[in-house]
């Protein structure tokens, strides 16, 4: 049956309805009466009912449900009665023909579901909004569940917030009593009495909400604490390839203004909820007390600015979204800036690096006129709405005074009560909605916590021995943000213990990529690395990075002194170890020359150091450690020759050490017991150096172009 015929039906069965039970009411009265007040409103009632019965019953034969049928009927059964209510209560009886209260009633029913619909289109993405909420839900609860350890600063913190609310209660209250007493001949106890207990109740409010205050900012402080820790050691654990494809100016912002964010919303919508139903609650008791009928005439604000609200929630929340992720596109700008600043300068691109950030800071002040545009015409509404129901209230005030139904003190304690009131209703109706939208950031703090790194490291090997024998096995490698392009192409490559390999190859042949693997930056696609027959994967993470450590081609220090980089990562471990370490990298003297020896600080990044000195530090690091690998990337590149002659003595005097070498200097690869060359991820030659200038393949041919000028210098 098509759709507009069983909406002619319904319409049809539910006039016959309106007429029959009409019919039976007067026959049943024995007189002809239209609607005529309130003894009607039960009959009124039970007709809604009835009739709603058997509009459900046609469209739910005819096959037509969803949730636009339902509002529709619902709205269309119920809206006159509801309207009658109201208007009999507070004016009395007006008399409406039944077929215009029809009308009026279906038209107000239509256009109702017809503003519902347009303006908030629920029923269409139905599924994937309730899927939002469930989800915000869970976040929610898992946001809860991380306060646990400041559940007893919540809780007493939630015992003052009640304490505040029902002293506050009441001060408005006998604000009117007051002004009641002083307009009769009163007795000074009477006076007095009503003075201590609106200063008993001013002052106990007060010094509830500063305890409440101070404990609930405990118990986020140490929150956010717990959080921002947790935060970190899951960064750390990440694997390389988050952090290539994950924008630093993202990860500091999730660090620095998610974490605070998730802490705050959720504790301070808790404390907002439980404050705001007390109060709510208690203010309508007492405003009930005080005259039923304006209190009925004031709540009828509340579903206006209830959709006022909804609507503007929406569209705040989506702008708030662009400004925060515009500023975390800003500080990336800026971010990168700062820290290639040297390539800045050097290629004097001030200019065009302003130009990115202005353009960057425009968008988000863009974006933040829109929304503080919003907000504007959704404030003015929202006081246009309140200024209505104000005159309206202080008209009926005035008339019940006048008909005797209220005193002055009683109108004065309810204006009092009502300006509360309007704001915490809509709070109330709207804070779910606010605490479920406000664990958006709490998601994506959670999203980086419960990331699990793409390489592993839940191995468990520790064996006491170790040779250090690598093996790669038909290695077949992308890195994650080129994943079309194979860097390394079914790569086989043996490493013998206490012997020296050399990579050698034009820049760009995957070299460095070597390297990067042994130490598990990533997870090959295919193949296997083997560390004396096992795959690295199933060595415990810590032991692995003990046994084999890599010095890189620009090696980073961290701020601290010279004795905390060396021993970077060790604890407990001695002056003499330290400097024996320093020694065999060379670093020892010009460490002793400078004027706070191993306590000298390094600066940012090792900034006040030259690259020589860095490099030689960088080696004691790894030497310290008495690895088993030593993975050395253009180490040499920065060294003097003085120094590069020492470190490779102190290298010589490792002959248990399994050494690889990447380097571009004849005089650090030609003692290798085997050169492995490699071209566009494939080895294309293997050999001693001998060997391989005997053959005069393509490592001889390249030995020229590659080695002559660094030859030279050397
Ligand atoms: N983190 C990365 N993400 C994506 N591609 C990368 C990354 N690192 C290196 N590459 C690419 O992988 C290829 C091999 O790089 P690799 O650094 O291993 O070469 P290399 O032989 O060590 O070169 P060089 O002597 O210049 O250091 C190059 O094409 C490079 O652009």
């Amino acid at each position: 049956m098509s759709k507009l015929l069983v909406a002619a039906l319904a319409v049809f069965s539910d006039l016959v309805m309106v007429y029959v039970l009409d019919l039976v009411g007067t026959h049943l009265r024995g007189e002809v009466r239209s609607l005529d007040g309130g003894a009607d409103l039960v009959r009124q009632w039970t007709e809604a009912v009835l009739r709603c019965s058997l509009l459900c019953s046609v469209f739910y034969w005819s096959d037509v449900r969803g949730q636009l049928m339902k509002r529709w009927v619902m709205a269309h059964c119920f809206i006159t009665p509801v309207y009658e209510t109201g208007r009999l209560t507070l004016l009395g009886i007006w008399p409406l023909e039944k077929f215009a209260m029809w009308l009026v009633g279906s038209v107000a029913a239509a256009l109702g579901c017809l503003f519902w619909e347009t303006l908030l289109p629920e029923s269409n993405g139905e599924s994937s909004s309730k899927e939002k909420k469930q989800k915000a839900r869970v976040l929610f609860m898992r946001v809860i569940r991380f306060y646990r350890p400041d559940y007893l600063f919540l809780i007493t913190a939630s015992v003052f917030l009640a304490l505040a609310v029902l002293c506050e209660m009441f001060i408005p209250l006998y604000t009117g009593k007051l002004i009641d007493i002083l307009q009769t001949k009163y007795s000074w106890d009477t006076f007095l009495s009503t003075i201590i207990l609106l200063t008993f109740f001013s002052f106990g409010s007060s010094f509830s909400a500063g305890c409440r205050g101070g404990l609930f900012t405990c118990a986020i402080g140490s929150f956010i604490c717990r959080v921002k820790h947790r935060f970190f050691s899951c960064l750390l654990k990440q694997d390389i390839g988050f952090f290539e494809t994950t924008k630093t100016g993202d990860i500091t912002c999730r660090l620095s203004t998610d974490t605070n964010l998730m802490a705050e919303a959720v504790a301070l919508n808790v404390n907002v909820l439980l404050r705001t139903l007390i109060k709510t609650l208690g203010m309508l008791y007492l405003m009930f007390n005080l005259s039923w009928k304006l209190t009925v005439l004031t709540l009828m604000e509340t579903p206006l600015t209830g959709l006022l609200q909804n609507i503007y929630d929406t569209h705040y929340q989506s702008l708030s979204k662009k400004v925060q992720d515009s500023i975390a596109r800003a500080n990336d700008a800026a971010g990168e800036a700062v820290s290639g600043i040297r390539t800045v300068k050097s290629f004097n691109a001030k200019q065009s690096e302003k130009g990115r950030y202005d353009e960057r800071l425009m968008d988000t002040h863009n974006i933040k006129t829109q929304r503080d545009t919003v907000r504007a015409v959704y404030l003015l509404v929202r006081r246009l709405i309140e200024l209505g129901v104000k005159v309206a209230m202080l008209y009926y005030g005035r008339l019940f005074i006048t008909y005797g139904q209220m005193t002055t003190g009683n109108l004065v304690s309810f204006i009092l009560y009502h300006s509360d009131l309007a704001d915490n209703i809509r709070t109330l109706i709207y804070i779910f909605g606010d605490m479920l939208n406000s664990v958006g950031a709490a998601g994506k703090v959670f999203e980086y916590l419960d990331r699990k790194p793409e390489v592993s490291t839940d191995g468990t090997l520790e064996p006491e021995e170790l040779k250090g024998h690598i093996s790669f096995q038909n290695i077949t490698f992308s890195y994650p943000t080129r994943p079309d392009r194979n860097v390394l192409k079914d790569f086989s490559l043996e490493l013998k213990p206490g012997k020296m390999t050399a990579l050698v190859g034009i820049s760009g042949g995957g070299k460095s990529t070597c390297v990067s693997l042994l130490q598990r930056f990533y997870q090959p696609q295919h193949g296997h690395v083997l560390l004396d027959g096992q795959p690295l994967q199933n060595y415990q993470h810590k032991y692995l990075h003990s046994k084999i450590v890599a010095v890189g081609q620009e090696p980073v220090l961290f701020s601290g002194t010279i004795r905390d980089n060396i021993a970077y990562g060790l604890l407990d471990c001695s002056i003499k170890r330290i400097e024996d370490a320093a020694r065999k990298a060379n670093a020892h003297e010009f460490i002793c020359q400078l004027p706070k020896g191993y306590d000298t600080d390094v600066g940012e990044r090792g900034s006040l150091l030259g690259s020589s000195q860095k490099q030689r530090i960088a080696i004691a690091r790894a030497l310290i450690r008495q690895p088993q690998v030593i993975l050395l990337d253009e180490i040499t590149s920065f060294l003097d020759p003085k120094s590069e002659q020492t470190v490779q003595q102190a290298l010589a005097n490792c002959p248990n050490q399994t050494l690889l070498v990447i380097a571009h200097r004849l005089k650090t690869i030609d003692k290798a017991d085997q050169i492995v060359v490699i071209d566009q991820g494939v080895i294309v030659e293997q050999g001693s150096h001998q060997e391989l200038m005997e053959k005069e393949g393509y490592y001889y041919k390249m030995k020229e172009k590659l080695f002559t000028e660094n030859n030279s210098n050397s």
